[in-house]
């Protein structure tokens, strides 16, 4: 089987899959089964919450408040970049960042230029420069309670939030900047994943579509 997408067919620059979803559906397990899949060797990862702004500017309580669910609040055009870079063979330095204290902190990890880069994030495939970039685009969907609930377990043991804070930003920002932009986006997606990163009729199909494309690199 061909897939023709919108890449060359002689491939030499690496195959470029995005994969997008609501808070809590599921990318980073489909993400994890992708890396295991392909091989660490062969896969580059570069999460979208990387490139969280830095507000240092600010006091803990005043970014603890600030709607990280908006498109603005990340600096989408330093990921974009990135990838760029990444395409054209090159290391790039992707910020690291602390989700219990809401800021970039000043060290970064070095990603390296590998033959699948796999971009993850909320908000991916609601910036047209960034899904122009994307060979395959992959929207992992999963029900609003149920996503709700993994991120109230979420924020609470990883993230050190209280459960009220997490109930209050949920319905501030999370839930309404879902609907206006994370769920729209879904209309980009080339596969949708129902029922999050446990679908393994769905995930399996992903895999040998990467595995395929890979393999072709
Ligand atoms: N289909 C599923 N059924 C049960 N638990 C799941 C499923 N998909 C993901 N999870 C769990 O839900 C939590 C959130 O999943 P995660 O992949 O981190 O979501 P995201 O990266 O989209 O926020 C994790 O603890 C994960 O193990
Ligand atoms: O400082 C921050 C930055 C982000 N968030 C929340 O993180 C999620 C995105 O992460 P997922 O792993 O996809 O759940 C987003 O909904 C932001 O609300 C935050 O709380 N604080």
């Amino acid at each position: 089987m061909r897939y023709d997408f919108h890449m060359n067919d002689a491939r030499t620059a690496p195959v470029i899959i995005g994969i997008a979803g609501g808070s809590g559906s599921g990318k980073t397990t489909v993400v994890r089964r992708l890396t295991a899949s392909l091989g660490d060797a062969k896969v580059s990862v570069l999460e979208h919450d990387r490139y969280y702004r830095d507000r240092s500017d600010l006091r803990l309580e005043e970014r603890a408040a600030l709607n990280y669910d908006h498109p603005d609040s990340l600096e989408t055009d330093l990921l974009v970049q990135h990838v760029k870079t990444l395409r054209s063979g090159e290391p790039i330095q992707a910020p690291q960042y602390d989700f219990a204290r809401h800021n970039r902190l000043d060290t970064f990890d070095t990603v390296q230029p590998r033959t699948a880069i796999i971009v993850e994030g909320i908000l991916i495939f609601a910036d047209a420069p960034l899904r122009a970039l994307m060979d395959v685009k992959v929207f992992v969907d999963a029900d609003d309670d149920t996503r709700f609930i993994r991120r109230l377990q979420r924020d609470i043991t990883e993230r050190g939030r209280t459960v009220q804070s997490v109930i209050d930003q949920y319905l501030g920002s999370v839930k309404p900047m879902h609907l206006e932009f994370v769920e729209p986006s879904k209309r980009y997606a080339d596969i949708i994943v129902p029922r999050g990163g446990h679908n393994d009729v769905a995930i399996e199909m992903l895999l040998t579509l990467a595995r395929g494309l890979v393999a072709r690199g």
